[in-house]
C-alpha cells in the first residue's frame, strides 16, 4: 500500500467536521498527491444507511453490542469500497473517525470493554491501522455545549443525547489511547479557536509527510 491514511478523532463537538473542511482546502492546494476526505460511520451508500440506523434517536432500544457490530460492519464496507482502493492508488486519505472511536465510545462509553471492541474491529479491518491520528481533545462540557447551541434536544442524534458521564468515559479513553500509542496519535488542544486547531493539524501532517507536499 503506497497511500497515506490519516484519521481525525475526538469527542462530540471537538470540531472535527469544521477542521476537516478547512484542512481539505489547504491540503488540496499543497499536496502533490490526490486527496480524499471521508467519514465514519458512512463514506459510501451502505455505510451511510447503517449510520442513519445507528444515530436515529428513535432507536433507543438498540443493544450496545448491536451498536458496536453495526459500527464495525459499516467500517468494513467503507474500507473495502473506498479506503483500501484509494490507498492502493497512492491517495492521501483523510477520515473523520475510525477504530479509535469504537474503542472510546463502545469500549469505554458503553462499557463493553476496549479489548472486546478491538477484537471485532480486528476482524472488520484485518488490522489496518491509520498512519497518523490527530486527536482533537475537548472536555465533554465544552463539546456538548457547542453541539447543543441552536439545536433542540430532539435534533441531537442518539449518541449526542447520551449522559455527561458517558461522554467523560469517552474522553478518558481517548486520552488513554493517546498515551498508549504516542507514535501514532498526536493530541491537539481543541478548546483553542478553530483556525489555531487547523493550523496545528496542518503542521503535524506537513512535518510528517513533507515528501508528499509541493516544495
Ligand atoms: N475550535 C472551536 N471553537 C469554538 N467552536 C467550534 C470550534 N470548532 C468547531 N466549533 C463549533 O462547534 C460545533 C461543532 O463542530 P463540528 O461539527 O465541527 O464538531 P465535530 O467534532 O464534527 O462534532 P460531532 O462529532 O458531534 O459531529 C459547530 O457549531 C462549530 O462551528
Ligand atoms: C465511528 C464511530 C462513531 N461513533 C459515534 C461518535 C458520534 O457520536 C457519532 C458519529 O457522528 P459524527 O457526526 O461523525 O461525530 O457516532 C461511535 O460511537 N463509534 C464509532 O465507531
Amino acid at each position: 500500500m503506497t497511500g497515506v491514511f490519516v484519521t481525525i478523532e475526538g469527542p462530540d463537538g471537538a470540531g472535527k467536521t469544521s477542521a476537516i473542511k478547512k484542512l481539505e482546502r489547504m491540503l488540496k492546494k499543497n499536496l502533490q498527491v490526490d486527496l480524499i476526505v471521508t467519514r465514519e460511520p458512512g463514506g459510501i451508500p451502505i455505510a451511510e444507511k447503517i449510520r442513519q440506523i445507528i444515530l436515529d434517536p428513535k432507536n433507543m432500544e438498540m443493544d450496545e453490542r448491536t451498536e458496536a457490530l453495526l459500527y464495525a460492519a459499516a467500517r468494513r464496507q467503507h474500507l473495502i469500497e473506498k479506503i483500501l482502493p484509494a490507498l492502493e492508488k497512492n491517495t492521501f486519505v483523510l477520515c473523520d473517525r475510525f477504530v479509535d472511536s469504537s474503542l472510546a465510545y463502545q469500549g469505554a462509553g458503553r462499557k463493553i470493554g476496549v479489548e472486546a471492541v478491538a477484537s471485532i474491529n480486528q476482524f472488520a479491518t484485518e488490522g489496518l491501522t491509520p498512519d497518523l491520528t490527530l486527536y482533537l481533545d475537548v472536555d465533554p462540557e465544552t463539546g456538548l455545549n457547542r453541539i447543543q447551541k441552536g439545536r433542540t434536544q430532539a435534533e441531537l442524534d442518539r449518541l449526542d443525547q447520551e449522559s455527561a458521564v458517558f461522554h467523560q468515559r469517552v474522553q478518558h479513553e481517548y486520552l488513554k489511547l493517546a498515551e498508549q500509542f504516542p507514535e501514532r496519535i498526536v493530541t491537539i488542544n481543541a478548546r483553542k479557536g478553530l483556525d489555531q486547531v487547523v493550523t496545528e493539524c496542518y503542521q503535524v501532517i506537513k512535518q510528517k509527510y513533507a515528501d508528499k507536499f509541493h516544495s
